[in-house]
């Protein structure tokens, strides 16, 4: 009987009484998982011979094991319950609940056969105009009809005809009810982007206090430039005159006045600050402004 010959600290419920030091590692705790071969048994049996050697004190059959082989009689109490093995989601899963239904079989589509064997297309509603049925190829396709997204106003809409440019950047003629001019060579509204980061085109040498009588003034006619008003702000519009898409007859409407009424009916879209910020002449103020001031220091 092997227990005889095993020292007191190796006997079964001895062990943790025993102080550790007098053996270390192998006391106790084996997990077998795989047996061992012959050679290795008669190995065994030789130095057992000559030194005691620890038996284990729990069989395999109170370890639990990590093996996941199948007829095991262990009950692997670290091993997770492993879920049933499916190629696609389980049946009763929430992921298949939520999804698409399955395609049905084909017993369970409509028996309606063509002579040619192939299924027949499906009833029309009388008066229902439908769209061409999708291909695969469909969600690439432009549609045929509408405007394209981002892609500017509609083919033939006024927008589009106004707003014709050369590949060049120059300006065409181009006829359209809303009224865009001809613009001579070197007033495309890309040269005007040019002159504009050129420098200063104000007409004056620094910021001015503009009373709406002097801003009245500034009519472009009789040698005097053309100022209008926008915000708050004044603007020397001669420079941009010949560069104005809508014709210098319909810019001069806004000289020596608040320009922002006629600009917004025609075209709110532009940005009048960025189109004309060189030519910031100065800020309106009252008409009694500098009067005011100076009656203050008498
Ligand atoms: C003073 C600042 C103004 C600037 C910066 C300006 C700028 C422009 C720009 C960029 C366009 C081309 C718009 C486009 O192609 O979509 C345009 C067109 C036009 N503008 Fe002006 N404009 C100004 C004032 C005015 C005023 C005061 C009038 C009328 C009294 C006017 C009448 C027109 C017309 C009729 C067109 C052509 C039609 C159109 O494109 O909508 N503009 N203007």
């Amino acid at each position: 009987m092997a227990w005889n010959i095993l020292p007191q600290w190796m006997l079964p419920g001895k062990a943790v009484e025993t102080p550790i030091e007098s053996k270390p590692t192998d006391s106790g705790l084996y997990i077998n998982t795989k047996p061992q071969d012959s050679s290795a048994a008669a190995e065994d049996q030789k130095e057992s011979e000559s030194t005691p050697k620890a038996e284990p004190v729990m069989t395999a059959k109170d370890v639990p094991t990590f093996s996941l082989s199948e007829g095991d009689d262990l009950e692997p109490t670290f091993d997770p319950p492993s879920p049933p093995v499916t190629s696609f989601l389980a049946l009763n899963s929430a992921q298949r609940a939520s999804s698409m239904a399955p395609p049905p079989r084909p017993a369970e589509l409509p028996a309606k056969k063509s002579a040619a064997g192939l299924m027949a297309p499906p009833t029309r509603v009388p008066g229902v105009q439908r769209a061409p049925p999708p291909s695969s190829a469909s969600s690439l396709r432009l549609p045929g009809t509408g405007p394209l997204p981002n892609r500017g106003p509609p083919i033939g809409s006024q927008q589009r005809i106004s707003s014709s440019l050369s590949p060049n950047g120059t300006a065409v003629s181009v006829p359209n009810p809303r009224g865009k001019v001809l613009l001579s060579p070197g007033h495309s509204p890309m040269d005007w982007a040019a002159l504009t980061r050129s420098g200063n085109l104000a007409g004056v040498p620094m910021f001015q206090r503009v009373t709406p009588s002097e801003l009245k003034r500034m009519t472009g006619r009789k040698g005097k430039p053309a100022w209008s008003s926008w915000q708050g702000k004044v603007y020397n519009i001669t420079p941009y005159l010949p560069f104005h898409p809508g014709g210098e007859a319909e810019l001069m409407k806004a000289a020596g006045r608040d320009g922002a009424k006629l600009f917004m009916d025609v075209h709110p879209w532009v940005n009048w600050e960025n189109m004309l910020g060189s030519c910031m002449v100065g800020v309106l103020v009252p008409e009694d402004y500098g009067v005011k001031g100076l009656e203050e220091m008498d």
